[in-house]
């Protein structure tokens, strides 16, 4: 029972006091090191993109940014270099000449952040300029004279900086990153409230909960080591705060589930909503898609069997980023390269989160006896409640309403359940040669979308795994959770354990602890600049 504790005291408890104070004693320790010989690189890069535009930004981050201030800038009017530091955060007009010929080279606007106002805790200085990229790579290659210092930076470092001054979390960096990402509005959404750190908010609560279930089980940790306790006091306290921490632990762990139930929501914006068309050959899939895309992108031809690969575009939907992939008819044959086909069609459907079933009612009521309606076992096996049917070739054959009836109760003896197959009106009947229904069909469509995917002005209930990261280190301190609950309450070490492994994993979702390995590859999805 009172086997020693690591000190992992300083860890958990002072980093729910105050952000970061791990990395920042890093910090200092490792600039202790070698002070004089111990030089920080200047970087510099420009924020905005690349060849011609209205204006152009450059940004310089470091000890020595100010050397661009005084070697290549000088008032306007009377074109003299300035000892004096430019004011903080105020913008100043200047001429920007070259460090060693005074050629004047543009005029622009500089703004500097001291580093108790930079992002990156640095010297910052921000070179507003005139859009020319031949003006642009100018500076570039001057900018390494002023100083060895100076170098150009990695992509998102400026950001990697902001990081590790503890001015932004890792949920943050991420929600920034895909923000600038961002191709459609719920995208958008998604990010911005990443981005403005909502999901931090989320997360520190839920590793404070934990912390608080962790310091009553250590208090009582403390309570055993002090000998001058009597047995009765000792024996109340071991009662009350197990069970205490177990509330809070239970509370935690119902709301991490929670938010793992959430039908990956915010993964599948982030990524985009894939849809797959699938049904039996020449339903008419190529020509649907072609008719979402507003293009031929697909080849349509009167022979079955048209299409072999999986034929993938990308839209933006009523601002929901969709993934449509035209696949392979479903049929029995022997063509090698169809199989083929068909198999990557199956495969499709089943990682897709939405599927357009595409029937053509020629094929449907083709059979001798029309109140029977066929459908190949196959497309039967891929339709499910996140499937929309569709009877195609509404032009050439009219059903009735009988023959509807008859393809619903079909469906339903196979124990098949669909989008709206409990509604009024079960498919959506349209030509799309004749783009009659498709109207009805997208408004369906986006129904659907918005029912699974809607991201709703109740932060409570936004979704907030939106990486695959997020959700396994959810995974592992929900797995933490469940074994310190298994754990029996007089056993106080081994629960404190788990707990610590609990609040350990909530802390590599923002970066609050070792994630050295995850930081290169978050921020190197980052553009130069950002
Ligand atoms: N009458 C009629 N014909 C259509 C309609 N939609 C598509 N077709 C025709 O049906 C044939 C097959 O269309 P596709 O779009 O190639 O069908 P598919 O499902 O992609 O076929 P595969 O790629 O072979 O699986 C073409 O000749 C189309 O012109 C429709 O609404 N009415
Ligand atoms: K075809
Ligand atoms: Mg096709």
């Amino acid at each position: 029972m009172l086997r020693a504790r690591t000190c992992w005291r300083e860890c958990c408890c002072c980093i729910a006091k105050a952000r970061r104070p791990l990395l920042q004693h890093q910090t200092r320790f490792f600039a202790s090191l070698a002070p004089e010989t111990w030089t920080r690189p200047t970087i510099f890069a420009p924020a905005t993109g690349k060849g011609k535009s209205a204006i152009a930004i450059l940004r310089i981050s470091g000890d020595d940014a100010l050397q661009v201030w005084r070697r290549m800038t000088v008032s306007p009017r009377s074109r003299k270099r300035l000892k004096e530091d430019p004011p903080e955060r105020r913008a100043v007009l200047r001429k920007i000449v070259h460090p060693e010929t005074d050629e004047v080279l543009d005029e622009g606007v500089v703004l500097y952040f001291p580093p108790h106002s930079a992002l990156t805790a640095q010297p910052t200085l921000e070179l507003h300029l005139h859009g020319s990229s031949a003006l642009m790579q100018l500076l570039l290659k001057l900018l390494p004279t002023l100083s060895p210092s100076f170098r150009i930076a990695e992509p998102g470092e400026f950001t990697r900086l902001a990081f590790e001054a503890g001015k932004m979390d890792l949920t943050e960096v991420e929600g920034i990153r895909d923000l600038v990402e961002a191709d459609t509005e719920a995208q958008r959404k998604l990010a911005a409230r990443q981005a403005n750190g909502q999901m931090r908010q989320a997360y520190d609560a839920m590793r404070a909960n934990a912390i608080e279930a962790t310091a009553l089980i250590e208090a009582l940790i403390d309570f055993g080591e002090d000998e001058g306790i009597s047995e009765g006091v000792y024996e109340q306290e071991s009662l009350m705060k197990p069970s205490a921490a177990r509330d809070k632990v239970v509370s935690l762990r119902d709301r991490i589930q929670g938010y793992l139930d959430d039908g990956r929501r915010g993964e599948i914006i982030r990524s985009g909503i894939h849809l797959a068309i699938v049904g039996p050959p020449n339903a008419g899939k190529s020509s649907l898609l072609n008719w979402l895309a507003r293009r031929e992108a697909a080849i349509v031809t009167e022979i079955p069997g048209t299409t072999r690969d999986v034929l993938e575009l990308s839209l933006d939907f009523h601002g929901y980023p969709i993934v449509i992939a035209d696949t392979a008819g479903l049929r029995e044959t022997k063509d090698r390269v169809e199989t083929i086909g068909i198999a990557r069609a199956v495969e499709r459907a089943a990682t897709a989160d939405l599927k357009l079933c595409v029937l053509s009612l020629d094929q449907l009521f083709s059979g001798a006896s029309t109140s029977r309606p066929v459908v190949d076992p196959l497309t039967l096996s891929l339709i499910d409640s996140h499937t929309l049917i569709l009877l195609n070739k509404t032009d050439s054959v009219s059903p009735t309403p009988a023959q509807l009836d008859a393809l619903r109760s079909t469906l339903r003896s196979e124990g098949k359940r669909w989008y709206g197959s409990e509604a009024e009106r079960p498919f959506w009947l349209v030509s799309v040669k004749k783009a009659s229904g498709l109207q009805e069909l997208a408004d369906g469509l986006k129904e659907q979308v918005k029912e699974s995917f809607e991201l709703s002005d109740n932060l409570d209930e936004t979704p907030i795994v939106t990486q695959e990261r997020h959700r396994r280190h959810l995974e592992d301190c929900l797995a933490s959770l469940s074994s310190f609950l298994e754990i029996p309450s007089n056993d106080i070490v081994d629960a404190g354990e788990e707990l610590r492994y609990a609040i350990r994993s909530l802390g590599q979702i923002t970066g609050a602890v070792d994630v050295e390995e995850v930081l290169g590859e978050i921020f190197a999805g980052f553009c130069i600049g950002k």
